[in-house]
């Protein structure tokens, strides 16, 4: 329960609500409990005639008619006050819920890069969903049915001892019974039913897997072995939902035996107390309704007590995740503005789940407004750089400083704004094509995005779709083709007009025509702006003021594109190399 401590905060924050439903709760349940009595004193007044105490039916006629409306008015009454009940409880849990959702959210948003990749995005997911969905059991129906159990035990107990003690105790026996077996049952559903959900997920992941890879499964001929193997995961998934119902067949069967149990120790010793003249017929009535009555709230109390230990666990994993500290995170509230001066001084970084030491010892100027060029083989840390320099990860060693201030004194959220950045990957979010574009530059009009794509050259495929710039693009942008989606991607980043704009190997999937017309705009757009560039072909980078050659974390050369060319070295063969290429 150390992990559910953590929501207090939600019963103060919806005091009145929560107060307001138990009121009625509680109401409600007195005013039901008085039914029983009133179909005694009915049963009774039958008896009476029956025995000749009363000699008057219309005496009869007239005391049933008046418990008659008494039944009625409490049970619609009480109907009424469980319908408010649950307005209050329930709705608050679906409010609960709702904070509790945003509240997981916002962390996400704040957590770093690391953070991502330690964490499986299911996991993420499970939080905000499931564990968040079981938390919610516990302020709803855990709270509900608990007190409807504690005053209907306490009200019916009360009645009853009033009535008759030994019959009291007599009909209690087998309930506790009752809650210890729906206890370990419903503990038991649990743990099938999370078997089941595990076989869920495998097979939600087995067909999203299938349906992403349609174009390899159908390129390699593998469709049967796909069938194969879902077919697989789907026969095991059959089989644990079949021992899972197989349990909860169980459940309504026990309750059945159970009150039945209790209705027969009523019916037989409540009969010999009658005939014993200790109790009225109307009284033995009135125990069997009490009987049925307190079976569900017992056999709730199994159930709540299992609905407990699940929110808190689900509180606990949910709070592992609230009480992660970002790592990077904006420390400087006053605005710094951001010069284009970018200086990398001695820097080392270690990837820490990887121990890969990505840049080892660099150092580089790049004065404001020029541009610099990253080349090297894959994973000599091109991309690291820039991870650097947008602070998605902070350096172990060395200094990187932004004009003349270390980066880690800088406003964050003013060097990310004065950052445009076009990724290795060009992910686009299932929105128009326009939405995606102004996605960094909430406020650009028409002209502006229509400007920013021309400059990435993508506005004369954008006019040609039907939809122009409404055009939705699916889920990662899969209607576009993978150069259209790369230059979508530029235009984001350069309608954001940035101080410092960085193109991490994004013309990859453009042709050598696209990708001189995109060249020949960024140089004009860039004139006054910190470039920086990282591409495999030379011809993207030849014009930079500087280029970085690296390899394994380390700089290799460093010089312009006529200094790097008339060397020997790993930028001159890859040059000639590419000559070569373009010529044949
Ligand atoms: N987020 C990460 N976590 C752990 N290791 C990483 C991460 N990103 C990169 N690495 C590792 O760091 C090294 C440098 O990677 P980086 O992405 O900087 O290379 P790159 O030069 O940009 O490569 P490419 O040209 O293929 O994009 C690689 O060995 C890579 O495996």
């Amino acid at each position: 329960m150390k992990a559910l401590r953590q929501l207090n905060k939600y019963f103060i924050k919806y005091k009145y609500r929560f107060l307001a439903g138990v009121i009625i709760c509680i109401a409600s349940n007195i005013l039901k409990l008085q039914i029983p009595d009133f179909i005694k004193h009915s049963v009774d007044a039958f008896d009476a005639y029956a025995k000749g105490t009363i000699a008057d039916k219309s005496v009869v006629y007239e005391t049933n008619l008046k418990y008659f409306l008494l039944i009625l008015g409490a049970t619609l009454l009480s109907g009424i006050l469980t319908f408010f009940t649950r307005q209050m409880i329930i709705v608050t849990s679906r409010l609960v819920e709702f904070d509790l959702k945003n509240e997981i959210y916002q962390q996400y948003q704040l957590l770093s890069l690391n953070f991502y990749k330690k964490n499986r995005t299911g996991d993420l997911m499970n939080r905000i969903s499931e564990d968040v969905g079981k938390v919610r059991m516990y302020f709803g129906p855990a709270i509900m049915y608990s007190l409807n159990t504690v005053v209907a035990i306490i009200v019916i107990m009360v009645l009853m001892i009033q009535t008759d003690p030994i019959l009291t105790a007599y009909t209690l026996l087998p309930l506790p019974i009752l809650s210890i077996s729906i206890y370990y049952l419903s503990r038991l559903i649990h743990k099938k039913t999370t078997i089941v959900q595990e076989y869920l997920s495998k097979l939600t992941t087995a067909a999203q897997e299938s349906f992403a890879g349609v174009r390899i499964i159908k390129a390699y001929t593998t469709e049967l072995d796909a069938i194969n193997k879902f077919e697989l995961v789907a026969e095991k998934s059959k089989q644990k939902n079949i021992e899972l119902f197989k349990i909860q067949a169980l459940f309504f069967p026990l309750m059945i035996l159970l009150i039945g149990i209790g209705n027969l120790v009523v019916i037989y010793v409540g009969g010999l107390r009658y005939i014993e003249g200790y109790i009225t017929l109307g009284d033995v009535t009135k125990f069997i309704m009490y009987v049925n009555i307190l079976t569900w709230p017992m056999a709730v109390i199994g159930w709540v007590s299992n609905i407990i230990q699940q929110a808190d666990a689900s509180q606990a994993r949910i709070n592992e995740f609230l009480d992660v500290k970002p790592e990077i995170k904006n420390t400087i509230s006053t605005q710094t503005p951001i010069d284009g001066n970018i200086t990398f001084k001695n820097v080392t970084f270690t990837y820490d789940d990887t121990n890969i030491t990505a840049l080892k010892n660099i150092s580089f100027e790049l004065e404001k407004g020029k541009t610099l060029a990253i080349l090297g083989k894959t994973g000599s840390g091109k991309s690291t750089i820039i991870n650097m320099i947008t602070r998605l990860y902070d350096i172990d060693k060395g200094m990187i400083s932004i004009g003349n201030t270390a980066i880690k004194d800088l406003n964050l959220d003013n060097l990310r704004q004065s950052i445009g950045y076009v990724p290795q990957d060009a992910f686009l979010f299932s929105d128009s094509i326009e939405n995606n574009i102004k996605f960094g530059a909430k406020n650009a009009g028409k002209s502006e995005i229509k400007q920013a794509a021309k400059d990435a050259y993508i506005d004369h495929n954008i006019v040609e779709f039907t939809e122009g710039y409404k055009t939705l693009v699916g889920e990662r942008g899969v209607t576009l083709s993978g150069g259209q989606k790369q230059r979508v991607s530029i235009a984001r980043a350069l309608i954001k007009n940035p101080e410092i704009l960085i193109l991490d190997d994004c013309l990859s999937a453009v042709d050598t025509e696209t990708e001189e017309i995109i060249l020949k705009n960024l140089e004009r757009i860039t004139k006054n702006k910190t470039t920086i560039i990282i591409s495999h072909r030379i011809s993207s980078i030849k014009h930079a003021d500087s280029i970085l050659v690296l390899d394994e974390g380390k700089i290799l050369q460093k010089g312009t594109h006529e200094q790097l060319s008339s060397v020997e070295g790993f930028y001159k063969e890859l040059y000639e190399q590419q000559l070569l290429e373009d010529a044949s």
